[in-house]
């Protein structure tokens, strides 16, 4: 009963994790990506993620690995050289471009989560909601807001609501949180209503 409590476990087989491939100024911005790295391992949940060691990708990785998940890097195949992404734990699976890449990680995860990261984190958050509002999936979308990083994005997204260009329904899509521990817990306890 007592291990069963520790297990915790979760309707998720595969959460797919972006981040960004620098580590951020900010202490915490790492530490998120630690602790949602040890929350997943806490709900035996394995990691689908970019590949790769660099930035805070390297530290989500990192720590689903040393706490026995199974982590798998879908990297591009131009982005193989260690020089340029460093060693990947865990499972690599090579794709033939940025698009399939895209789609593998989509495809192999139950849940999606943005930690703080720059283009490359924002193109691949809006593209998992697009594909929500569109209905190509019904999985659920984690912004993990560390330190508010996300408030100039929430705000941009509340305009667009506000002028109409995205519906008040597709707004709800995203599930919002500032930890690891209440997002994932949201996660787990949303269901789509757009
Ligand atoms: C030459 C160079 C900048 C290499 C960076 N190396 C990378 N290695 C692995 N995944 C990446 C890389 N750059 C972007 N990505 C993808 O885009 C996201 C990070 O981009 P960004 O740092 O937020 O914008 C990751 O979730 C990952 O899937």
């Amino acid at each position: 009963m007592e291990r069963e409590k520790e297990m915790r476990p979760s309707r998720f087989k595969r959460i797919c994790v972006f981040c960004g491939s620098s580590q951020g100024k900010k202490k915490s911005y790492q530490d998120a990506a630690v602790e949602l790295g040890k929350e997943l391992v806490s709900r035996n949940i394995d990691l689908v993620y970019g590949g790769g060691s660099v930035g805070l990708m390297g530290l989500v990785s990192q720590a689903v690995h040393d706490g026995g998940r199974h982590v798998i890097g879908v990297i591009p195949k131009t982005l193989m050289p260690r020089e340029i992404t460093g060693e990947t734990v865990g499972e690599v699976k090579a794709v033939a471009d940025m698009h399939q890449r895209k789609a593998e990680m989509a495809r192999r995860s139950d849940a999606f989560i943005a930690l703080p990261g720059g283009y490359g984190t924002l193109e691949e958050l809006l593209e998992v909601i697009t594909w929500a509002q569109l209905g190509i999936h019904d999985k659920p979308v984690g912004l993990l807001n560390v330190d508010g990083y996300y408030n100039s994005l929430l705000c941009f997204i509340d305009k667009a609501v506000e002028d109409g260009f995205i519906s008040p329904s597709a707004r709800h899509i995203i599930v919002l949180a500032p930890t690891a521990k209440e997002l994932v817990k949201k996660l787990e306890d949303y269901f789509p209503c757009h």
